[in-house]
């Protein structure tokens, strides 16, 4: 169907109406600046392009097959990559001349703990080889959006582009604020994508009326917001970040309609605030009348719907088949597909009247999605709640493409679902890509980052390794996938001729089964069918609880269950088919997330992704053996993501060692003691030369370097060893572990935004941190102590061991600083204090051995 400018930036060239439209001059003046932009990222002294050969050709068979080259790939220049492979060669042979000097010198005041070591530091090299191989041959590749504007822009104000079903999950309506999920779905509402092309479905994994209701309001409120952004072209499209702009940039030429329109939809964003807040209490209210009026007075008090009716989910007095975990399924349409809403000229519901002019005020269709909880059935947490959005989504829209986002996420750059299809339809590779995942970014971390949680040595330095191999890795929000490719459909090449879908398989739903053919066939209509009974049970059955039963979904078909984390494993599964994946960077970030900024809450989280890990390499999706199709380093680099807790142990039994400082007599865990610690500062100077290289590259600070090396420190002493023991106790009992949502309220308020950081939550998880901290002051304070006792006594090699000692102690120290900071709760917004009271504990403990030594010299020797 040819439809009118559809915010798609259908306006180059679509007739006179446009050339009213303020929108048309950024348009037109946005092709050029997506050049730009594109050139911008690859910007920087070290990437080059890569693909000059592939376009000259491209240009040369003049669109044969009538689809251009809709990405540009980059690899790092020369002049960067060939140090930073030689050092990587370089620390190698270190690595293994280090080793083969150990097993000859095997001298030791205590030979367990030297063969401890030494295997500890066989397993240190393996783990560094196993991160390191895989980032041989980094590749940035960016996508063309003004290459796709030609191709599937029509000028008749048509487009080719195809269809994406965009799926976002919630599990709880006070751990994930409804305010936030809402802006998450506005901003999705919102992205510059053909309204009849795209559906948004929201998942409701706590069956609340509360996120049904947001959702209808949201819809009412959608219908102003919409239109205002696609008018002016505001960015980023979540109200919330928008409005909290100081001074958004504007670039058309209408600035006092801007300004207008700016002001009423801000006042209008207000009240849909107000709305959503008030939203439990009028719920409860209007229950309270409902129940207070039904015949018998004895049966239990529902909680009712606005049109009288009630509500299936979860209610205010949770019973039996009304409670979390336990309540119906719920499919309900909030807005329909815009074919079927003849809205285009209808005023915006908010009764503002603001003009549009010929702006499209189509929304995309918006779909409200609970699937049915019952104790007899596992869940299978976010895993569960993607599948049965999957085939719900699969009856109604059945788009190509998939995208979901966590409740946290939401569109910061309206083009990213555009850029996501650069990737899909290019020439070259598009056939066999299953996803295309961007980095994930964050807009609520403290500036100092302290616990790590950009992480942009893994999203900017990792993932493009990969993207120069197979492809990055699935990570669990921004990604988009083809649909087939999560029916576990092999790729073309690998495709047999005729595939029909069986119940066996994909569940006994006639209607899912027809949808999985005609996504084969590629025949799908674009108008979901009549929303008549028949058919929205049909909806409900496919979101039941035990539709999975014997099939298989989570196991072949959809992302994947019993594994903590779906996302690795579920990538790990379709790579391992043969498929491909890309990773796609924006000069404008795609989008923005929230992440935990208290260490409690985030060493949670970093459990259950190092416990999902281990729970996948014992699992059939072991990297060793599973996807025979993979290739052989990107198998290297699941295999260290499934294994790296394990470094975890060692590291922790090296960071406790200091102890020995406690024990009277001089040890040596390896002699010669000098020519063992110059190996290592050798070795640990090559590893950081390599960190150095890689964040040129990365386009990274040596900070996000540091809190990546202090928060691995910190992980490794607390969350990763409780991981393994997960582990441990998980093979023993076959008890998986638990997903425990991470918290998304927060308890900073006007006057401090980052209070969170100073929050402190003892869990026993954090003993071994504490134990590693004190052992390495204590360590510290003797040696000191032992210093001045022994001053006269001691060589001079005496006395250079021992300096070598306090570096490794202070070097712990240094790593777990962000921890020390932590534990210090509200004294660490002075951090200058631990400046003080370091060296106040240095001093106390010398005293404290000097005194003992005084005192007992005579009885032990000391
Ligand atoms: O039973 C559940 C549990 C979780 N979720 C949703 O899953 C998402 C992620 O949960 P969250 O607690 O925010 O996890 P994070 O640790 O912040 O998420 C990271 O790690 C997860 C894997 O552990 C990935 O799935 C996420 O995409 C990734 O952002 C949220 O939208 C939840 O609402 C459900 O829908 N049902
Ligand atoms: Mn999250």
């Amino acid at each position: 169907m040819a439809s009118p400018a559809s915010g798609a930036g259908a306006g180059e060239g679509n007739g006179n109406a446009s050339l009213i439209n303020p929108l048309l001059v950024s348009r037109i003046s946005s092709i050029g600046a997506d050049r730009k932009a594109a050139a911008g990222v690859a910007k920087g002294k070290y990437w080059a392009a890569a693909d000059k050969a592939e376009r000259r050709a491209a240009k040369e068979n003049g669109g044969e097959d009538g689809r251009p080259l809709l990405y540009r790939s980059y690899k790092v220049k020369g002049a960067l990559l060939h140090p930073y492979r030689a050092l990587i060669i370089a620390h190698l042979i270190a690595v293994l001349l280090f080793f083969v000097w150990r097993i000859r010198h095997n001298n030791s005041d205590i030979m367990w703990f030297w063969t401890l070591s030494v295997v500890g530091d066989g397993w240190f090299g393996f783990s560094w080889l196993l991160n390191q191989l895989p980032k041989f041959n980094p590749v940035k590749t960016i996508p063309d959006l003004a290459a796709l504007r030609q191709y599937c822009d029509l000028p008749d104000g048509s487009s080719r582009l195809p269809g994406i079903d965009v799926f976002v999950t919630t599990a709880d309506p006070i751990d994930e604020p409804v305010l936030s999920t809402m802006n998450s779905i506005l901003s999705i509402l919102a992205a510059d994508y053909p309204a009849d092309r795209s559906a948004c479905y929201l998942s409701d994994d706590s069956g609340s009326l509360i996120l049904y209701e947001a959702l209808v309001e949201t819809a009412k409120f959608a219908t102003l917001w919409v239109p205002f952004c696609r008018k002016h072209s505001i960015e980023p499209r979540a109200p919330e970040k928008y409005f909290e702009l100081e001074a958004p940039s504007y670039t058309g030429s209408a600035l006092e309609e801007f300004k207008n329109d700016s002001r009423i939809v801000h006042l209008e964003y207000d009240e849909f605030k107000t709305r959503l807040e008030t939203l439990p209490d009028n719920i409860r209210k209007r229950s309270d009348v409902y129940n207070s009026m039904k015949p018998d007075q004895e049966a239990p008090n529902a909680t009712w719907m606005a049109n009288g009716t009630q509500w299936p989910g979860t209610w205010i007095e949770p019973i039996e088949n009304h409670r979390k975990g336990h309540h119906a399924g719920i499919v309900k349409v909030v807005l329909d597909h815009p074919i079927r809403r003849h809205n285009l000229s209808l005023k915006d519901s908010t009764g503002n009247n603001l003009n549009f002019g010929c702006t499209d005020v189509r929304l995309p269709m918006l779909v409200y999605v609970s699937r049915e909880k019952n104790p007899s059935y596992d869940h299978n947490k976010k895993a569960g709640a993607l599948n049965a959005q999957l085939r719900a989504s699969a009856l109604l829209s059945n788009a190509q493409f998939i995208i979901n986002f966590d409740c946290d996420h939401y569109i910061n750059n309206s083009l990213a679902l555009r850029a996501a299809i650069c990737f899909m339809l290019d020439q070259r590779e598009g056939d066999n890509t299953a996803f295309v995942q961007f980095p994930q970014r964050f807009d609520n971390v403290d500036p100092k980052d302290r616990y790590g949680n950009h992480n942009r040595l893994f999203f900017d330095a990792t993932m493009l390794a990969l993207n120069g191999l197979q492809g990055p890795s699935y990570l669990g929000t921004g990604c988009m996938f083809r649909r087939l490719a999560l029916y576990g459909i092999d790729p073309p090449h690998w495709r047999p001729e005729n595939i029909t879908p069986t119940a066996s398989k994909f569940g006994n739903s006639i209607l899912l089964l027809e949808s999985v053919s005609e996504a084969l066939n590629q025949d799908r209509s674009t108008t979901p069918p009549p929303l008549n009974d028949i058919f929205v049970d049909e909806m409900e059955m496919v979101v039941s609880a035990s539709f999975d039963k014997g099939t298989d979904w989570g196991k072949g078909v959809g992302y994947i269950y019993y594994i903590a984390t779906e996302d690795i494993v579920t990538g790990f599964r379709i790579h391992g088919q043969g498929w491909r994946s890309m990773y796609c960077t924006m000069e404008h970030d795609a989008f923005y997330g929230t992440a935990p900024i208290n260490l409690t809450e985030r060493l949670h989280q970093i459990v259950r992704w190092s416990g999902g890990s281990l729970e996948m390499f014992f699992s059939h999706n072991n990297p060793l053996i599973a996807g025979c199709r993979i290739q052989s380093l990107q198998r290297v680099s699941y295999l260290n993501m499934t294994i790296y807790p394990v470094t975890s142990l060692f590291l922790l039994i090296y960071a406790v060692s200091p102890v020995m400082w406690l024990i009277p007599d001089e040890v040596y865990i390896q002699r010669p003691f000098t020519r063992y610690v110059v190996y290592l500062l050798v070795i640990i100077l090559m590893i950081h030369m390599i960190g150095w290289l890689e964040i040129t590259w990365a386009g990274i600070t040596w900070l996000d370097y540091w809190r990546n090396e202090q928060f691995f420190m910190i992980g490794s002493t607390s969350a990763y060893p409780t991981a393994v023991l997960h582990m441990v106790v998980n093979l023993l009992t076959k008890k998986g572990i638990q997903f425990r949502v991470t918290s998304k309220q927060t308890t900073a308020d006007n006057n401090d935004k980052f209070a969170d950081l100073y929050e402190m939550r003892w869990i026993p998880m954090l003993i071994p941190s504490v134990i590693v901290l004190i052992a390495n002051i204590d360590a510290v304070g003797v040696a000191i102590g032992k210093t001045v006792v022994y001053m006269g006594v001691w060589t001079t090699a005496q006395k250079r061991h021992a300096a070598m000692g306090l570096i490794f102690n202070m070097w712990v120290m240094f790593l777990l600083y962000p921890f020390a900071l932590a534990i210090m709760g509200r004294w660490a917004k002075r951090p200058i204090i631990l400046a003080v009271l370091l060296p106040v504990a240095f001093v106390i403990i010398a005293l404290v051995y000097v005194m003992t030594h005084i005192l007992l010299a005579n009885i032990i020797p000391f």
